[in-house]
Formats: structure tokens, sequence, C-alpha cells
């Protein structure tokens, strides 16, 4: 028999997005129902951000030995046990497992369904297992993302690595292909290859072209310094399967076409032969299955259609996180899930303000923005600056050996900051100032005046902000005035 459930609540979901909304809900008294069809904490937890970040720091730490003759230190090839490698990184999901579980949920008073959840009308979802039926108040759908699946003759019939599967590998990859030069791939590209793999990365376009070319240019530097080949603008014609599929069950034969100089196909053929190959090219919004059209939830293949107050075209129903396909990052899925309670709980106006979103490139060095880039401020405004400062120009940098980088900032005619952008060592970091700084729209002379301690990183940006008054000391005005001023003694 059917079980049915009348709550306040339901969330379908259990990763960034839905486990923010469920606690919040539930903290304050909220009746809620979390379904959760597979691992609790979701992609970011067990299959994205915790595990990629855990193994580009073993990454890291390899890197360190070899270069430690820079300070002083014998250099050393590291013996990298990649399958200690492993238990590192699932060691660091199960320290932080806990705060997602059930039990955690289940003790905050959120009643967890370990199920997927479908849409059976406009105010009911049902579980998989058909035992349970829900209606709800309120519905928040935040299914996340998956690997997209790409249109390329012969790739469904290699097992292929995705984020789901490359954090389980054991063994270190001897020659790993990786189709997508995204924040994914260049993020995995460089751990790979610092514990030892040789990676080449396959671009249809150009790598990280969503940060500015000036930015991302430094990253793509080093990561070809590592040893990485990254190549750019290539056509993959098909894809077949490995010449030894035992031994290399996750391997792959790529086909590229050769292309000319003006980018047209030539007829000829080139050929790599990978032990594993991960696909990291962009992502699909998990909608399949939901029951959408069941409860005249409008979508399509970039996500579910929510307005600016996350609503769907169902107003009982919100989406929040990836599954709405825009930005797609574990913060903006617990900005979304908050802006989601003051609309559900208080009746708040609830606008996204995509214009305040950072993001952070977890590579080597680091690269983080937020607000206008260059282009997009120079569209929008007159009378733009740019203010840089390098990392070459900063004490701890030196001290440290990490002076590849800088720290550009955007500011209108006012000198209000328009947006920021930093590549170089603890970008990620420094970006959160920057956040604040553009989220409240702060004056650049703000920046000129704080004190910042010294010797850190994040000074960059504080002399940046000083360029902008470069010329002043020069300037003839200024200089009358001191010498007025003289004339008292
Ligand atoms: C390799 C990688 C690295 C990343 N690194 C970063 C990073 O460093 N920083 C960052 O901010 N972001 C990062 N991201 C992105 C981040 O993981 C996502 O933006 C974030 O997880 C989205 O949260 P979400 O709640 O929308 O979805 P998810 O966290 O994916 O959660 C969705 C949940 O819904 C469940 N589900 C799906 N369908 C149903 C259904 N019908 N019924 C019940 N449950 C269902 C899924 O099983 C899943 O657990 C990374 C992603 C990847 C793949
Ligand atoms: N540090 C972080 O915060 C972080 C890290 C990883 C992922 N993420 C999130 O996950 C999202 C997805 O990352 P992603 O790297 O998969 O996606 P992406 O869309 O950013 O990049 C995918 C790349 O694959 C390329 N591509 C697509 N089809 C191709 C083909 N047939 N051949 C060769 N190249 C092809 C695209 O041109 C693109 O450059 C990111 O946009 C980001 O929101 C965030």
């Amino acid at each position: 028999m059917t079980k049915q459930i009348k709550t306040d609540i339901c969330v379908i979901g259990a990763g960034s997005g839905g486990l923010t909304v469920a606690a919040a809900a539930a903290a304050f008294g909220e009746n809620v129902i979390l379904l959760e069809k597979g691992k609790m904490g979701g992609d970011c937890l067990n299959y994205g951000c915790v595990p990629s970040k855990a193994m580009i720091a073993a990454g890291k730490q390899a890197h360190a030995m070899r270069k430690a003759n820079l300070f002083g230190i014998s250099s050393v090839e590291p013996n990298v046990d990649y399958s200690a490698v492993h238990d590192h990184i699932h060691a660091v999901i199960g320290a932080i497992a806990p705060n997602d579980s059930v039990e955690r949920f289940e003790s905050l008073g959120v009643k967890v369904i370990q199920q997927a959840g479908q849409f059976k009308d406009a105010k009911t979802v049902v579980t998989a297992n058909g035992k349970t039926e829900i209606t709800a108040r309120r519905f928040v759908i935040a299914t996340g993302s998956s690997a997209a699946k790409l249109p390329i003759k012969g790739l469904d019939d290699v097992d292929y690595l995705t984020n789901e599967t490359v954090f389980s590998l054991t063994e270190r990859p001897q020659k790993l292909v990786i189709i997508g030069g995204g924040p994914i791939g260049m993020e995995l590209a460089q751990a790979q290859r610092r514990l030892g793999a040789d990676v080449t990365v396959l671009e249809a376009f150009g790598v990280l072209s969503k940060d500015d070319p000036e930015m991302s240019a430094v990253v793509i530097d080093q990561v070809r310094r590592d040893g990485v080949d990254i190549r750019e603008g290539v056509r993959i014609a098909r894809v077949e399967r490995p010449h030894n599929r035992v031994e290399h069950p996750h391997g792959a034969k790529i086909i590229l076409s050769t292309l000319s100089a003006d980018g047209e196909e030539t007829g000829g053929e080139e050929e790599i032969e990978a032990t594993h190959l991960l696909v990291a090219a962009g992502r699909s919004p998990n909608v399949e299955g939901l029951g959408l059209e069941n409860a005249q939830i409008k979508y399509d293949r970039r996500g579910i259609k929510v307005k600016s107050n996350l609503k769907t075209s169902n107003s009982r129903v919100y989406a929040i996180g990836d599954v709405t396909g825009g930005l797609q990052f574990t913060h903006v899925a617990g900005y979304h899930a908050g802006l989601v309670i003051r609309s559900m709980l208080f009746r708040m106006n609830a606008k996204e303000d995509r214009s305040i979103i950072p993001w952070v490139t977890y590579t080597d060095p680091e690269m983080s923005h937020v607000g206008l880039n260059e282009e997009q401020a120079r569209e929008k405004h007159k009378g733009v600056s740019i203010l840089r400062w390098p990392y070459g120009e900063n004490d701890r940098a030196q001290a440290e050996r990490k002076t590849e980088g800088l720290i550009k900032i955007i500011i209108d005619k006012k000198g209000v900051v328009l947006g920021a952008s930093v590549v170089g060592a603890n970008a990620g970091e420094i970006i959160n100032m920057w956040s604040l700084i553009v989220s409240q729209k702060m004056n650049v002379k703000a920046i000129a005046g704080y004190i910042s301690p010294y010797p850190t990183f994040s000074e960059i940006g504080r002399r940046a902000a000083i360029s902008y008054y470069g010329d002043l000391p020069k300037k003839p005005m200024i200089r009358r005035v001191i010498s007025f001023f003289k004339l008292f003694g």
C-alpha cells in the first residue's frame, strides 16, 4: 500500500543546494522531506569539489618535492603510491561525509527518504519504489547535473571515465586523455600529471575560455610547463575501442581529423591511444525521470527554467543549483538555497544577482574572478580603467617563490569597483575580499585606505588600488599645495 505523506516542504536531491534548504527549513520548524536517490552530499562531496581538491592537494605535494631545490633543499622525484593517493581522497570525503549524512539530517528534524522522486502531478511527488506519495506546500528541485554525453562517433562503445568514476582509480593512468579543457579538465589534468601520469587535453576551442584570456594564459603556461600536452582547436572524428581492452578497460583510441591552418579538415587523421579516457566536456542537468511534464514544469536541454526568484513555471515548485543550468558551483547552489528560504518561509522578494558570484579554478596557480570582466565592463560602462599589480612585486610571493601572476581590477570612471580577477598563489583566498567589495559596490578609495598586514599575498590588491593615484604626486596642483604649506615653516 502506498504511504501518503503531507508536508510543508519536499526537497528532491541531497547535494549542496538541497541539503542547505532542508537544514535551514527544518531549523525554522518546517516539516521537511528530503529525497536522495544516490549518495548524500551529491556531486560536490562525492564526485566533484572535494575529491578533486584532495587530488590536487596530493599533486601539489609531489610538485613541491620536485621543486624543493628552489629553497635550498634537494629536489627528489616522489614515489607516488597511487592507491594511497586514492585512500587519501576517500579519507577526505569520509571526514566531511558525517555533515551531510542521513543521521545528521534526521537529527536536525528532516525526514530523509533514500529514493528517487518523480512528480505525479502539480502537487504530488512519488518515490521510485512507489511506496510513498508526498504532497507538499512547496517543492524544491535540487537534482544537480551530470557529465554531458558527447555526440562523438564510437564514444558510447568505450567505458570512458567521468567525474563519477575517475576518483575510484587505484592505479595511476599511464596515458590519460581528457576531452574538454574547462575547469574540470584542466584541474584534473594538472593534478594527474603531477602524480605521474602522461596527460593530453583535447579541447575543441580554447581551454579555460570562460575566464579573461590575460589571466588564463598564466595558468595554461604553467600547466604546459608541468608537462601536460594541451591541444586546442581539435576535431575528434571518432573514438574506437583500445588495443587491449582487458588491460585498459577505460582506454580508447581517439581519432582526430587533421586540420589545416585555417581549421579546414585535410582528410588526414591522427590516432591517440589512451590507457584512460576521461570526458569532462560540460554538464547536463539532471531532469530525466523527474516527471516534470506531469507538474507543468518547463525545461530544456540547458536545465529547468526558473525566474529570477528561482520559481519554476509551477509556482509551488522552486529549482536551484546545477539543474537550473546557470553558473554551476557549490556556492551558487548554497546562495540559491538561501534565496528560496527567504521566499518560501518569509515571502520576501528574493532575486538572484549573478553579477556578485565569484568563482575559482583550483589549478596551480589558482585563478579567480568576481563581477564584470574587462570586456563586459567596456561594453556596459564608459571611462572604464584597469588597475594591475604583478605577484613579482609582492614580497611574500618572492619569499615563497610564487611570483607568477597578477591582480586585475576593473573600475568605472568614478572609481567604483566593477570586477576583479586574480591569477597566482592563493587567488581563491584573495578573491573573497573582492567579492565583498564588488557586492557592496565599494570605491577603490576604500581599498587604498585600509591597512594590509605585511607581508601577505593580499597586499597586491591594495597596491593595485594605490596605483589608481599613480600620477597624483606629479600633478602641478598638488606640488603647488605642498609649496604653499611650506611657506608656514
Ligand atoms: C570534478 C568537479 C569539480 C568541481 N569542483 C568545484 C569546486 O571546486 N567549487 C565549486 O563551487 N563547484 C565545483 N564543482 C561543481 C559543484 O559540484 C556543483 O555545482 C554542485 O555540486 C551543485 O550542487 P547541486 O545541489 O545543484 O547538485 P548536486 O550536488 O549534484 O546534488 C544533486 C543530488 O540530487 C540527486 N538526485 C538527482 N535526481 C534525483 C531524483 N530524481 N530524486 C532524488 N535525488 C535525485 C543526486 O543523486 C545528487 O545527490 C565541481 C564539479 C565537478 C564535477
Ligand atoms: N573550481 C571550480 O569551481 C570548478 C571545478 C570544476 C568544475 N566546476 C563546475 O563544473 C562545470 C563544468 O565543468 P567542465 O569543465 O566540464 O565544463 P565547461 O563547460 O566549463 O568546459 C568544457 C570544455 O569542453 C569543451 N568541449 C566540449 N565538447 C568537446 C568536444 N567534442 N571535443 C573537445 N572539447 C570539447 C568545451 O569547448 C569546453 O571548453 C564548470 O562550468 C563549473 O561550473 C567548477
